[in-house]
């Protein structure tokens, strides 16, 4: 066991305890209390300004907090000894302007004991042409992308990732996300912010949702989006669903979220998929890309933190 773990710590990578953060009348973070647990993906998910960065800022020991405990691989986030021991992808920048990309990584591949190879992380994220540009001459991918191979390039046994895949095209993105399955398979923990939730739910353990500076929910993405099946469909805007739960069974539900796309919960099943086509077919409707489906994890953040604009 290594210096600063302690049997209290239960397996954890990061411990939360009644978090608080103020920026002068704004309380960004306000009593959130999760759990990341070793070895294992942790996405943190809520909508602009719910204080994922500043969160994860404090576990890093960038930002001072207010109110409550953070221990992170059981340290103090300001312990010294922990900096050999993380990786930290800031959501911008983090590398100096002038730095050549190749040359970069190699200098910060040496502060630690055992990194993996700077040239072959390099290829893996599709940077070796550019090994020798200079930061502020990549685009904003590539510059995305050499800030996510200096924060694993130590092998550190957490990584903390502030939206990596933020500004990525397909190609990076599905390189990003390679990156952090092998280093959950290589037993390493990773806590990242994302806004994109099919990213959550293909890399994440556990995922916690918070909102206005608290946890809002928290499970596996199958524990999230639970076990019910919805019926969708598209037809033209303006449905009158009251007219159309008239004619299913008593417990549907029925809405049209966004215009022309229309959901519809219950017991679904041939029967009720049934009831919709023949009201449909009454009303004159034609219905496209009618399908049941499991609840996504963006259905539900919809649900969990409404869908105003922050
Ligand atoms: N340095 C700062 N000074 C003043 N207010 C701040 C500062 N940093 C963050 N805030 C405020 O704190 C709240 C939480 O911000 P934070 O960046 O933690 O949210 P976030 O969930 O990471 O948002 P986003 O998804 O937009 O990155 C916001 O209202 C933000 O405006």
């Amino acid at each position: 066991m290594r210096a600063g773990d302690s049997s209290s710590d239960g397996g954890a990578a990061v411990e939360i305890h009644e978090l608080i953060k103020r920026y002068g009348r704004t309380t960004a973070v306000n009593g959130l209390t999760m759990t990341c647990r070793r070895g294992q993906v942790t996405a943190i998910l809520g909508p602009n300004g719910a204080g994922k960065t500043s969160t994860i800022e404090i576990c890093e020991g960038y930002r001072k907090l207010d109110g409550g405990t953070v221990r992170v691989l059981g340290l103090d986030p300001a312990d010294p000894a922990l900096k050999p021991r993380l990786g930290v992808m800031p959501q911008a920048g983090g590398v100096p302007p002038a730095a050549r990309a190749g040359e970069w990584l190699r200098v910060i591949s040496r502060f630690y004991a055992h990194p993996l190879d700077p040239a072959a992380l390099l290829d893996l994220l599709g940077l070796t042409e550019h090994a020798r540009t200079p930061y502020r001459r990549l685009s904003g991918g590539q510059q995305q992308r050499l800030s996510l191979a200096a924060a694993v390039v130590g092998r550190p046994e957490l990584v903390f990732l502030d939206e990596p895949t933020a500004g990525l095209d397909p190609q990076a993105r599905h390189a990003c996300w390679d990156v952090v399955t092998g280093l959950r398979d290589a037993g390493v923990s990773v806590v990242l912010t994302t806004h994109h939730m099919d990213e959550a739910e293909k890399l994440s353990d556990h995922v916690v949702v918070i909102d206005h500076g608290r946890v809002v929910a928290e499970g596996s993405p199958a524990q999230l989006t639970g076990a019910e099946r919805q019926l969708r469909f598209r037809a033209r805007p303006g449905l009158n669903l009251d007219e159309l739960l008239g004619a299913l069974p008593p417990g549907s539900a029925a809405k049209e979220s966004p215009a022309g796309h229309y959901i519809i919960e219950g017991q679904v099943g041939p029967q009720l998929l049934a009831t919709v086509t023949a009201w449909c077919a009454t009303e004159g409707v034609t219905t496209e890309d009618l399908s049941i489906e499991r609840r996504t994890l963006e259905d539900v953040f919809l649900e969990l933190t409404g869908r105003e604009l922050r």
